[in-house]
């Protein structure tokens, strides 16, 4: 029976999904939706067929449309966002829109739902108008009960779904966390969190979640930071000055500032997939010419965006993070959780969540997996944490992360780079790129917040002092390997300053970072602990 619904769904949704596109719609557009599809339809079978397994939440919500889904060669990504399709997932990648929603993101729901929309623009510390939100107040909890349960189980439509589910997890982490908020203000320490959610929030989250396939709790992608931006002049482009934040917990403007400078870096994540695609299909067919231009593009394009990173020093100041941040933590490896979350009218069973991070963003993931850096990562404690945090993202970024790990692998990227010297110095520049962002990233965490808690977990539950270190090193290592193989001889004038910069650098990084992270963790506890 729920089979049958299931078919009848994800049929009727392909169908609309095509019946959609524009006419001038690209196959490969066709087939990324199809391909998302019959990945969707496989998770069902699979979930439906482990029935003897408790189920806290479903994966997916549409079914089989195998019969319709063409076979495409490698991962089919969408040339078109397809932006007046609401049938298919708002997260889709795609050469234009990158890890970016298909469509900006739905900004006021329905008067249907104001009683939600409401709740929302009283809750922040600081209201627009400069008066205290329900946060500040302290009212938050209380003003929840008057919430309706909405029955979400009808809403098929997919931007509805997007901006429900974003709603719904700002809902449920304002909740949960307001109690830490109010005593870290008071006295810098967090306690412990609310630990039932109100069947009013828990239901209706758990249904939208299931619809979109996503965990119902508080995503980078799905929520916090990738669909919580609006355009101030639609016309205009997704740049510093023209966006602003749909939900925020704070409402001060460095909470702006951290949230865009997110969604502006993303937003040249279009041209990194494409170019990250041409550099595999030109491994794949060992063009050497093809590959170390594609791989260029990839290494220029990283740039554009590690740029645009270290504006977050001015557009986000280092002394009022912690104002904000409580309320995007998690509730597994959490202190303030110490039994998980009850979804009340969903689960007796407590459920744990990470919390909003970073490291569910798809950029850097997609960089480990195509230079091969993934499996270079020490099999231990904290690369599992790694590979954790790759279940939090909408499931086409999952999925595509996925293709490019096998690709890379069956391809021999770095093999096939350092069968030749100059494309070696390529690929180590590529490294060092994902290296700029780890280094800026590490002086991120000491400048932000190390420097002003002791508190041992980040934001998504990974321990403060060791877990980014343990990724930093393992590119740092890189360099040096590649760096070591390379014939300089063969090198052309500018590759040859180029290894020699990078690998120097490398090397005396590695030493400072092992320096530092001794050192921290004599200050902080529990660093062992994941
Ligand atoms: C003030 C700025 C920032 C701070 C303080 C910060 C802090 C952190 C922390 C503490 C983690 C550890 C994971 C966890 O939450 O448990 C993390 C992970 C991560 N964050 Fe950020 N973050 C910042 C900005 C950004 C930005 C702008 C991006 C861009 C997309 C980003 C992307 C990432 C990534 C990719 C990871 C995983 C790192 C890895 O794989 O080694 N972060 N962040």
């Amino acid at each position: 029976m729920l089979r049958q619904t299931l078919n009848r769904q994800a049929t009727a949704s392909l169908k609309n999904a095509l019946k959609l596109a524009p006419a001038s719609t690209k196959t490969s557009a066709l087939a990324a939706v199809a391909h998302s599809l019959r990945v969707q339809t496989e998770a069902i079978r699979h979930s439906s067929s482990n029935s003897n397994q408790p189920k806290k939440y479903r994966a997916f919500h549409t079914s089989d449309v195998q019969a319709q889904a063409r076979e495409v060669p490698g991962f089919p990504i969408l040339d078109d966002p397809l932006v007046h399709n609401h049938s298919i997932p708002s997260f889709m990648v795609g050469t234009q829109n990158g890890f970016l929603p298909r469509q900006d993101p739905l900004d006021v729901l329905p008067k249907e739902y104001e009683a939600l929309e409401q709740l929302l623009q009283k809750m922040p510390l600081t209201l627009k108008d400069g008066s205290k939100g329900l946060l500040a107040l302290g009212q938050f909890g209380e003003a929840c009960k008057a919430l309706p349960q909405y029955d979400l189980s009808k809403v098929e439509d997919s931007e509805l779904l997007s901006a429900l589910y974003r709603d719904y997890t700002f809902v449920a982490s304002a909740y949960l966390l307001e109690p830490c908020d109010i005593l870290y203000r008071k006295s810098g320490d967090y306690g412990l969190g609310r630990s039932v959610l109100p069947k009013n929030i828990a239901v209706p989250l758990v249904q939208v979640a299931e619809k979109i396939g996503a965990k119902p709790f508080m995503e980078y992608a799905l929520s916090y930071a990738l669909y919580n931006y609006r355009r101030i002049d639609k016309s205009k482009g997704l740049v510093w000055g023209n966006l602003e934040l749909i939900r925020p917990f704070s409402g001060d403007p460095s909470e702006l500032g951290f949230i865009i400078s997110h969604v502006t870096m993303v937003s040249h994540s279009g041209e990194l997939v494409k170019n990250t695609m041409k550099t595999l299909e030109a491994a794949d067919k060992h063009h050497r010419p093809s590959f170390n231009d594609a791989l260029s593009k990839v290494v220029s394009t990283y740039e554009k965006i590690n740029q645009e990173m270290d504006t977050m020093w001015q557009r986000s100041l280092p002394q009022d993070y912690l104002k904000f941040r409580t309320f995007i933590m998690g509730t597994k490896n959490q202190p303030m959780f110490p039994n998980g979350v009850i979804y009340e009218g969903v689960s007796d069973e407590p459920m744990f969540h990470r919390g909003e991070s970073g490291a569910n963003d798809s950029m850097v993931p997609m960089g480990d997996n195509l230079l091969q850096l993934t499996e270079n990562m020490p099999s231990n404690p904290l690369t599992a944490v790694l590979k954790d945090f790759r279940t939090y993202r909408p499931h086409n970024h999952a999925e595509f992360l996925q293709y490019v790990e096998d690709k890379a692998k069956q391809a021999r990227v770095r093999e096939f780079a350092e069968q030749d010297s100059n494309s070696s110095a390529i690929f180590l520049a590529a490294v060092d790129q994902i290296r700029n962002f780890r280094n800026r990233h590490w002086s991120f965490t000491k400048e932000y917040i190390i420097k002003y808690t002791k508190h041992p977990v980040a934001t998504g539950g990974s321990p403060i002092v060791t877990w980014l270190p343990n990724q930093l090193a393992t590119v740092l290592r890189t360099m040096q390997e590649v760096g070591a193989k390379i014939d300089e001889s063969q090198l052309l004038p500018e590759n040859k300053t180029l290894v020699d910069v990078l690998t120097k650098r490398a090397d005396a990084q590695a030493r400072v970072l092992e320096r530092e992270v001794a050192q921290l963790r004599t200050e902080i506890k529990d660093q062992d602990k994941v």
